[in-house]
């Protein structure tokens, strides 16, 4: 994506937003609902034209392929089916107009988990099943880049994780795969790489790895019985104290080994101390307030 813009209206839906998917890995695309995720995913296909910049599949435009589904596999909506259609079926015609042999049927259907139903009717697939079968329709091509539009969104634990481990297996083999979510927390494991967008803008475009130590920030955490003086002590000593709970300080300021030795040293008994290891959540949360911030200084530039 490269400059990428779409206003519908008064709504500037996308907005000068630019990154790259990259073969081998999976990328988490983020943002709040509304934040333009979905138009993005659209003009990737060529289903919505962008006001400027352009967004190219294997670096070509999507509507210029020859054999669309052996470049890139979509999901964009999991509901899009015909609900009398059996899902076999459902494949069997998408197969037939991408010029893909039959047996390919068959091998999606095993990959994606469907045997069993495969030869049920679409319109009454719980949330799941649909979900596998758009997942089935996407990897019909063996395309080497994927996209899917919230795919664990509304799904169980059991089928979150069948995604996720999916995703991954799926980058593994060297594919680009970009998964959109509007929950950070749905991405925690599953994605290397983060594009994180608010009201059509990049927020930040960073490794999952990256994000989570500038968020863990140095922090320590303390688990100690003795929590009141243990906050003295540390407080006098510069940290900033924290209590996290019962029996749980958060430290920062000071490394681990000094906060042992002050402890050690005045005689405060503790059971644990570890580096603080921040959750993806907590990570999108600073960076959304970072990004408010940057909005408001955006609108008061704006003409
Ligand atoms: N066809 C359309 N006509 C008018 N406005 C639209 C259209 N499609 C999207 N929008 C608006 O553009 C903005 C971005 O919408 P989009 O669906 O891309 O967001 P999203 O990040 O995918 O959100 P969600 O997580 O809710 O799916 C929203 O304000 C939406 O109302």
């Amino acid at each position: 994506m490269r400059g990428l813009r779409k206003r519908y209206g008064p709504t500037l839906a996308v907005d000068a937003l630019s990154f790259t998917a990259r073969p081998g890995q999976v990328t988490g695309f983020v943002g709040p609902n509304g934040a333009g995720k979905s138009t993005t995913l659209r003009m990737i296909m060529g289903l919505d034209r962008p006001d400027a910049g352009s967004a190219l599949v294997g670096g070509r435009p999507y509507r210029s392929l020859r054999t669309p589904l052996c470049r890139l596999g979509a999901m964009l909506d999991a509901s899009a089916v015909h609900p009398a259609r059996r899902a076999r079926d459902h494949l069997r015609w998408l197969a037939h107009a991408g010029g893909l042999p039959r047996r390919r049927v068959e091998e999606v259907i095993e990959l994606t988990g469907l045997a069993s139903a495969a030869g049920r009717r679409a319109g009454g697939f719980s949330l799941g099943m649909r979900q596998r079968l758009g997942i089935a329709a996407a990897l019909l091509g063996d395309p080497p880049a994927l996209m899917f539009d919230e795919p664990v969104n509304g799904l169980d634990p059991e089928g979150i994780t069948w995604i996720r481990g999916l995703l991954r297996s799926l980058a593994a083999e060297g594919r680009a795969v970009l998964v959109s979510s509007h929950l950070m927390s749905e991405l925690e494991g599953g994605a290397d790489r983060l594009v994180v967008i608010g009201r059509g803008r990049l927020i930040a475009d960073t490794s999952v790895a990256d994000l989570l130590e500038a968020a863990s920030g140095g922090r320590v955490e303390l688990r100690t019985a003795e929590r009141q003086e243990a906050m003295t002590v540390l407080a006098r000593a510069g940290a900033t104290v924290t209590a996290a709970g019962p029996g749980a300080v958060t430290v920062a300021g000071l490394p681990a080994e000094r906060i042992i030795a002050l402890l050690t040293g005045e005689g405060v008994a503790f059971s644990g101390v570890s580096e603080h290891r921040a959750s993806l959540e907590e990570a999108y949360m600073e960076l959304t307030r970072d990004a408010v911030e940057f909005r408001a200084v955006a609108g008061r530039e704006a003409p």
